[in-house]
């Protein structure tokens, strides 16, 4: 909205509560007591649990956080058309009808093909449809975080946006160390940030890559091995835990992203590279739940099978491509009969997701013993 510069941020209105949405507004909201924030969201059940004692997602520390602030300068609501008025004091139009144009652009958006196009495709939409006296600023805002922010960058599209980076950097300056807060044009930004997920899953999977292959045929002992090989600070220590391979909602998107990029690019060696990380990665998967099946004398058929922990990672209830899921859905598909516990996951919503996508799925599992 027109402003005159540098006026600072008053009021910031999220559109998802989602596990982006709910965990940056109550940072925010807890670091910046002058600011005013909104979430809203198109589901009426979320901002109910939300607004209610019953969370629908766990996060260490975000129940104390939400706790502290709503009602206070955090807010949810189903109520899209309030906290995203037109109602600036400097510009043209003010206080008149709303301005949807973010909300429609946000709808249009989730068809948006890669993350990459994400901030063009917005800026063109919302400038399509600005009414007189209201200008909308598109500025990448990747988040790098690990329990604390690792950095933050503010980037606007060159020559737009600058203003905007400059009202937005002090938000941020309230708990992200100077040094880390960055500044840099919108392409690199968004690139840093699929580069970042996609080197940091490629490390993952090969860490995971490294154990039972080696490990096993060799008897070395794979903590000890992470240990030398992390010791070299130019490797560093973290991430080389081996697992069953990565999952979440980042990684594999992020790669699966940098592969369409590549390709868009004319870079089709550079996107098999990218795709091969995501092969193996399924690739662990499978070759762990064939491990228990071999270790079971070759059948699982009617077995009873204890499945501790379904998440995709510690601390959450998020099931969002758990690598459990393709291990269940493996172990299943040879018959045994799996009991599944995890204290973080709300089951009623999961189970719908995990029996939904497991009836849909157009992607046949492979019969065991083949490739991925
Ligand atoms: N999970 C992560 O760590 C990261 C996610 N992202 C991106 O952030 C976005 C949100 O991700 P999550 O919070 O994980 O997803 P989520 O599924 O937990 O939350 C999204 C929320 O948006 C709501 N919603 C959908 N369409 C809406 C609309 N038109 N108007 C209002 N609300 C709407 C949904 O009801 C849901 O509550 C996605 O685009 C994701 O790719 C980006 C970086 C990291
Ligand atoms: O894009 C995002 O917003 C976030 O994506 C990832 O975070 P996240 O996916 O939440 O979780 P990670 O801790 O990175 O774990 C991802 C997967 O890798 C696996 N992993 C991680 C570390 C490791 O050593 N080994 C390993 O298999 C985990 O078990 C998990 O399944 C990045 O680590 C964050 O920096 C980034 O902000």
């Amino acid at each position: 909205h027109a402003r005159p510069p540098h006026q600072p941020i008053r009021r910031i209105c999220c559109i998802g509560a989602g596990y982006v949405g709910v965990p940056s507004s109550a940072v925010i909201a807890s670091k910046c007591p002058d600011i005013d924030v909104t979430v809203v969201d198109i589901s009426a059940a979320k901002v109910a649990a939300w607004n209610s004692d019953r969370h629908p997602l766990y996060e260490p520390g975000l129940s104390e956080l939400i706790s502290q602030t709503r009602g206070v300068n955090l807010h949810f609501s189903c109520d899209m058309i309030g906290p995203l008025e037109a109602r600036s004091p400097y510009g043209l139009g003010q206080g008149k009808a709303a301005d949807l144009t973010t909300l429609e652009a946000a709808a249009r958006l989730r068809k948006a093909p890669c993350q990459f196009e994400l901030p063009r495709a917005s800026a063109t939409i919302l400038r399509a449809n600005e009414r007189p006296g209201v200008r909308h600023t598109v500025l990448s805002n990747p988040e790098f975080l690990a329990r604390a922010p690792l950095c933050r960058i503010c980037s606007g599209l060159i020559d737009e946006g600058q203003e905007a980076v400059q009202r937005l950097v002090p938000v941020y300056a309230r708990w992200v160390p100077k040094e880390r807060l960055v500044t840099m044009n919108l392409w690199s930004s968004e690139l840093s940030k699929l580069v970042a997920n996609a080197m940091l899953a490629q490390r993952a999977s090969a860490a995971s890559m490294r154990p039972p292959q080696s490990g096993e045929a060799t008897g070395a002992d794979v903590s000890e091995v992470a240990l030398a090989v992390g010791a070299d600070s130019r490797i560093g220590p973290r991430f080389l835990c081996a697992s069953l391979g990565f999952g979440g909602s980042c990684f594999q998107k992020d790669v699966l992203n940098l592969v369409y990029l590549c390709e868009c690019l004319n870079l089709p060696e550079v996107a098999r590279y990218w795709e091969s990380v995501v092969t193996l990665n399924q690739y662990q998967k499978y070759r762990f739940a064939d491990k228990i099946i071999v270790d079971l004398f070759n059948t699982v058929k009617g077995k009873r099978i204890a499945v501790l922990g379904f998440a995709f990672k510690k601390d959450t209830g998020d099931t969002r491509e758990s690598p459990a899921i393709d291990v269940c859905r493996r172990l299943i598909d040879e018959g045994a009969l799996l009991r599944v516990y995890d204290p973080k996951v709300c089951w009623r919503g999961s189970l719908l997701i995990y029996v939904l996508s497991f009836l849909l799925s157009s992607w046949p599992l492979p019969s065991r013993g083949s490739a991925p």
